[in-house]
């Protein structure tokens, strides 16, 4: 089956700095991705090159098979801050989208802007961060795209909106087949609507795959204090945290943790992508993740 997205040693410079490098990466159809990563990783950059709003600099991108700016009408783009023309109302924004949209599903728009109690004569510019939100995943929805992204979409909303946006995203994907790939800082909003993941940090793709096998496959080893070389060469360590006694690793392995002196417990979702975010040097950390619950 042709994946949502594939990118092979995939790369974009701005001036001489890289926003993203290296970047190789499958994402395979029917799944809602999450993509995270601390602020300037490369996300944005990542999302705008998917919907053929930036060319690379380097290496090759397929969206659904395709050269991303040959199949702008089979991929919703929601931008970061959910832009829309706050001189327009709700209704001229279904008539422009009707408009620009060869495959524009009026009926699904006018439901759902009813369902969610927006007038239609009102101005965008009078409506509040969550239902200018919810009128921007209208019209990335209305027009009935195969993938859908959406740049950090709930960034700004107060966690009600923000799980009522959410929940209309899992009826729609619920409803209909197609993809979704968005980003977020807010790793437990991801964990409740994505089955996939993609941690991004410092422009570089550092862990993706199925949700469900990444919690499977990643733990963490608590016990006496050990280095790295002693650990079996069947367990990749993502991070480590050492006291004068005491050693405690994140790992990813495949195979069972027979070794007695370790306490073996699961990870969160949160707690994955955190140990990747703590293997950034240091000095080039940034506070980007934040945590809410
Ligand atoms: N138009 C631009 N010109 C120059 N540099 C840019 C431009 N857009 C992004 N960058 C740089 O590229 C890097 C990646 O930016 P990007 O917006 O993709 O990150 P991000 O992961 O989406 O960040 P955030 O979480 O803060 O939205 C950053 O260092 C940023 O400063």
């Amino acid at each position: 089956m042709t994946p949502v997205l594939q990118a092979r040693e995939l790369g974009k410079r701005y001036g001489r700095r890289w926003a993203l490098r290296d970047c190789t990466l499958e994402i395979p159809k029917g799944h809602v991705t999450g993509l995270v990563g601390p602020n300037g990783a490369g996300k944005t950059t990542l999302l705008k090159l998917a919907a053929g709003q930036l060319t690379p600099s380097e290496g090759d991108l397929r969206v659904l098979g395709e050269e991303p700016e040959s199949i702008l009408s089979r991929v919703g783009f929601v931008a970061q801050d959910t832009p829309v023309y706050a001189g327009l109302s709700v209704g001229d924004h279904l008539t422009l989208g009707a408009r620009l949209n060869p495959t524009w599903d009026a009926r699904l728009a006018e439901d759902r802007i009813a369902q969610l109690g927006l007038d239609p004569r009102q101005k965008a510019r009078r409506l509040s961060g969550g239902e200018r939100a919810q009128l921007a995943l209208t019209l990335g929805l209305a027009k009935r795209p195969e993938l859908l992204i959406l740049d950090e979409p709930v960034a700004s909303l107060d966690p009600l909106a923000r799980r009522e946006f959410l929940q209309g995203l899992m009826e729609a994907t619920a409803a209909d087949e197609f993809g979704v790939v968005l980003s977020s800082h807010l790793v437990a909003d991801l964990e409740r609507v994505c089955d996939f993941l993609v941690v991004l940090v410092d422009s570089r793709v550092q862990v993706a795959g199925e949700v469900d096998e990444l919690l499977g496959t990643h733990h963490r080893l608590t016990g006496p204090r050990r280095d790295p070389d002693r650990l079996p060469s069947n367990q990749y360590v993502v991070s480590a945290r050492h006291t004068d006694r005491q050693s405690t690793y994140v790992i990813r392995t495949d195979e069972p943790i027979l070794d007695p002196a370790w306490v073996v417990t699961p990870l969160t979702l949160e707690d994955l992508v955190l140990a990747y975010m703590e293997r950034r040097p240091a000095a080039g950390r940034r506070a980007g993740l934040e945590a809410l619950r």
